[in-house]
């Protein structure tokens, strides 16, 4: 569904950000991204979803590239950034219809759509307000709601738990599990280890813009926690330095 083939991206100031990153999702995976701050997980989040451009390297969503077919690649997913950026001056429901008009969505897919995802997050009473009078996680619900409107099979989300309160994050999982069973997949970056493991069935730990280990997760964790496979990475890394 997602592939990432020796991707790096370096920005105007000369920071390499992400180097020679290799990546499959599948359909039917929940595919984890874990590193420390400044890593290169948003770096890389946003070479996929195609909001800057990378130097090097493919990235293809279903086999369309997302340097040649843009477009194509962005009707089949759904991004969701860690901090989502919505008109103000909006209602939820103005933006939900907004983001639904540039994918195109008909009338009944997108009623059936706004229906559900708005009872699922709590939304339905309050999709009328203006998005300026919103929560921080009020926002976030609506950034989610209006990502899933076009029905994507590959859900990208940075971040996805700040900010959600434990219902929604725990409707949030439940989604990313059913859309997971149903042949979609998803790829989300988090520093909740503990849900990561319980929830992924694969996982990539990036340490300065590497990835230092990816794979099924019983393979990458075996017995340990992520916790210990992500303080081995930190440490081994350290005494690197140090030599
Ligand atoms: N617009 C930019 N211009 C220059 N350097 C950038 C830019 N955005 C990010 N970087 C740098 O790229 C590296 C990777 O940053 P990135 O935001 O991808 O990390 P991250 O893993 O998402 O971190 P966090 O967990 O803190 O969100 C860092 O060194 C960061 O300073």
């Amino acid at each position: 569904m997602l592939k990432a083939n020796h991707v790096s991206k370096i920005y105007e100031d000369g920071t390499k950000a992400i180097t020679d990153i290799n990546l499959h999702v599948q359909s039917g995976d929940i595919y984890g991204f874990i590193g420390a701050n400044g890593a290169g997980k948003s770096t890389l989040i946003k070479s996929i979803v195609g909001i800057h451009p990378f130097n090097e390297g493919e990235i293809s969503i279903d086999g369309y590239s997302m340097k040649n077919d843009p477009v194509l690649c962005k009707k089949r997913m759904a991004y969701i950034p860690d901090t989502p950026d919505l008109y103000e001056h909006l209602t939820g429901m103005q933006y939900i219809n907004f983001i639904a008009d540039i994918f195109e969505v008909n009338l009944t897919e997108r009623e059936s759509s706004i229906e559900k995802y708005s009872s699922l997050f709590e939304m339905t009473g309050k999709l009328h307000h203006s998005i300026a009078s919103y929560s921080h996680g009020m926002k976030q619900r609506i950034a989610i709601i209006a990502a899933l409107v076009h029905q994507p099979s590959l859900f990208i989300l940075d971040e996805p738990f700040v900010g959600l309160d434990p219902t929604a994050s725990f409707q949030l999982k439940s989604l990313m599990q059913k859309h997971a069973d149903n042949g979609g997949a998803v790829f989300f970056s988090t520093h909740v280890l503990e849900v990561a493991q319980k929830l992924c069935n694969k996982v990539a730990i990036i340490h300065n813009g590497k990835l230092v280990k990816n794979g099924l997760m019983e393979e990458v964790a075996g017995s340990k926690t992520l916790e210990d496979i992500f303080m081995e990475v930190r440490n081994e890394s350290k005494n690197m330095d140090i030599i």
